[in-house]
C-alpha cells in the first residue's frame, strides 16, 4: 500500500494549493482557537471547497462538543475527523455514530505506558495517529514540532492503519518510517517558517522526501 502523506494546519489558499499539487493524500485543518493554525468556519468552508476531491479533508478538533462538530461538518464536510484531545473510547463511538465519518484518534506518546490505551481505541477508531505527548504547560496538545522516541513503536502489532507525527521534517521522516513501519506521515511545524506560517518549498520538500522513501522501500522489497 502506498504511503499516506498528510500536511496538517493549512490555512491559506496558496499553501493548500501547493500541498495538493505536490500530491498530499490528506490535508488537515485545525479548528481549535488557541492554535496558531486555527481556522474560522468561513475560511474552513472556502479551503474545503478548494480541495475538490484531490485529497482527503481532515478536520482536527480537541475535545469538541457536538455543536462545534456540527459546525465543522457543515463548513468543511471533512472526510475524516481527527480527534486530538482526551476523547474517551465511548466519545469516539458516539462521534462516529452521530457524524458518520471515519475517526482518526491521536495518541500522545512519551513512554511505553502511553500505548496501554491502544486496544480500547483500536476497537473503534479507523486510524491511529501517534504524536509526541505535549508538556503539561503547553497551550495545545499537538503541533509543537517535537518528536517522541520512535523506538517505542518498534514492536507494535496494531491491526489498524497508523501514522506517525510529531517533529517530522524532510530530513528525518525516512528514519521515523524505518523504525515505526507506519503507513503514513503527518507534519505541521516541519513545513513552517514560523508557527502557523506554512512554507511552500518545505511542503514540496517534505512530500518529495516521503515519496522517495516509499520508492526506496518498494525497491528493497523487490530485490529480496
Ligand atoms: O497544529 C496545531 O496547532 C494543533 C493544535 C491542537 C492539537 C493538535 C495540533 N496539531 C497536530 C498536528 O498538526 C499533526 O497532527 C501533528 O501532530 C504534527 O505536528 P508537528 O509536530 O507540528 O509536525
Amino acid at each position: 500500500m502506498s504511503l499516506l502523506v498528510k500536511i496538517c494546519g493549512l490555512s491559506t489558499p496558496e499553501t493548500l494549493e501547493t500541498a495538493l499539487e505536490a500530491g498530499a493524500d490528506m490535508v488537515g485543518f485545525v479548528f481549535f482557537p488557541p492554535s496558531p493554525r486555527h481556522l474560522s468556519l468561513e475560511l474552513g468552508r472556502d479551503l474545503g471547497r478548494q480541495v475538490k476531491g484531490r485529497a482527503l479533508k481532515v478536520a482536527l478538533t480537541v475535545d469538541a462538543d457536538d455543536a462545534t462538530l456540527d459546525n465543522v461538518m457543515d463548513a468543511l464536510s471533512p472526510d475524516i475527523l481527527q480527534l486530538h484531545g482526551r476523547e474517551s473510547v465511548a466519545r469516539l463511538r458516539d462521534i462516529k455514530q452521530r457524524f458518520g465519518r471515519p475517526v482518526m484518534k491521536a495518541v500522545p506518546v512519551a513512554t511505553a505506558a502511553d500505548l496501554a490505551v491502544l486496544p480500547g481505541y483500536a476497537a473503534v477508531a479507523d486510524h491511529i495517529l501517534f504524536d509526541a505527548r505535549a508538556p503539561k504547560d503547553a497551550t495545545r496538545p499537538g503541533g509543537l514540532g517535537e518528536p517522541f522516541d520512535w523506538h517505542l513503536l518498534e514492536n507494535l502489532d496494531l491491526k489498524l492503519p497508523y501514522m506517525v507525527s510529531g517533529g517530522l521534517h524532510a530530513d528525518n521522516l525516512a528514519e521515523a518510517l524505518r523504525v515505526t513501519r507506519a503507513g503514513g506521515v503527518d507534519v505541521s511545524s516541519g513545513v513552517e517558517s514560523a508557527p502557523g506560517v506554512k512554507d511552500p518549498q518545505m511542503i514540496q520538500a517534505f512530500i518529495r522526501a516521503a515519496r522517495a522513501t516509499q520508492e526506496l522501500s518498494v525497491k528493497e522489497l523487490s530485490v529480496r
